[in-house]
């Protein structure tokens, strides 16, 4: 936690939805005037795609069917809390871009499946803004800590058919991947899904969780993804003090409160509901860090 540099972190498994949260954040930053840093949790990967594919077939050699980029031995976890860190005490650290597929390759210079260089993070930000897998890990037998030094810690979380729906889709268009492929890739992760990326949504302030109501109760077969309309979002804060219910429930048409810590809004008023909940924590940190300077 840093008073000085701030950190955001969204976090959320492959599919979740956290490159789309990123936009919300970015309009926000822009209209309130705020210079924020960012890093893609894909930088912070192991393996580029071809070292992985290699690492996977020596582990499932060795018996070992479950190596993936959900888990701490194909991320550099620790590195990831080392730039976490000297962001939070100095404004610095350093980042780079994996490049999934070819239209990253030509924005980026480099063959898709591999890594930028890595490069520091530019000068003079008033925050910090992670998005990607591991932004609230906590590993305690390897003396990993990355929650501790974030200031707001979001989780992105559909309910699981949605989030596999999402993931088989965006894969399937936008990375060329056949559905067997995503399938397969959904498998060999989820013993890291249970023991890396869900324990994280413990850590977090607030966690937005997309539930459908269309019926997606064979997601493997799913033709399109649920849209907003279909779908209701329940918002979670880990500690509700100081949140005005009241305002948000008479300015989110239809929402109600579904426990005392939570409110449940219709999916299409998503974007509207983050910039009326997240806009006043922003300011407060991006307050501090200007008094603390
Ligand atoms: N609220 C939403 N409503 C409708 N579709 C959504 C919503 N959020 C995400 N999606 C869709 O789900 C797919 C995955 O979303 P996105 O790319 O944001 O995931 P991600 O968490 O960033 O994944 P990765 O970390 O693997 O890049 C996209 O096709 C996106 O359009
Ligand atoms: O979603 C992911 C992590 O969030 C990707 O699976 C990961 O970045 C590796 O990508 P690829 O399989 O395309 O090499």
């Amino acid at each position: 936690m840093s008073s000085k540099f701030p950190i955001i972190s969204v976090t959320g498994s492959s599919g979740a939805g956290t490159s789309t949260v990123k936009h919300t954040f970015e309009q926000i930053f822009r209209r309130e005037g705020i210079q924020a840093a960012f890093i893609e949790g894909d930088a912070y990967h192991l393996y580029d795609r071809a070292s992985m594919k290699k690492a996977m077939a020596e582990e499932e050699a060795r018996g070992n069917r479950h190596l993936s980029h959900f888990g701490p031995d194909a991320n550099l976890l620790k590195e990831l809390e080392e730039t976490f860190r000297s962001y939070g005490a100095t404004g610095t650290g350093k980042t780079r871009h994996y490049v999934h597929d070819a239209g990253e390759a030509e924005k980026f210079g480099v063959p898709a499946g591999t890594f930028t260089e890595w490069q520091d993070l530019p000068e003079g930000s008033d925050i910090l803004f992670y998005e990607g897998l591991h932004g609230a890990v906590t590993l305690k037998e390897q003396g990993i800590n990355i929650a501790k030094h974030a200031d707001l810690k979001i989780g992105v979380v559909p309910v699981i058919n949605l989030e596999w729906i999402q993931k088989m889709h965006r894969d399937n268009k936008m990375r060329g991947y056949t559905p067997e492929d995503v399938t397969k890739t959904i498998l060999r992760r989820m013993p890291d899904y249970v023991h890396y990326i869900t324990p994280q949504f413990s850590e977090t302030d607030i966690n937005f969780q997309r539930v459908p109501t269309v019926d997606t109760s064979n997601p493997f077969v799913a033709r399109w993804i649920p849209t907003p309309d279909e779908s209701l979002v329940v918002i979670r804060f880990k500690d509700p003090r100081g949140i005005d219910f009241a305002y948000l429930k008479t300015m989110i048409q239809d929402s109600f409160m579904s426990r005392a810590n939570s409110i449940v809004i219709p999916g299409g008023k998503l974007d509207l509901a983050m910039q009326l909940i997240l806009t006043p924590m922003i300011h407060r940190l991006v307050d501090l860090k200007r008094r603390s300077s």
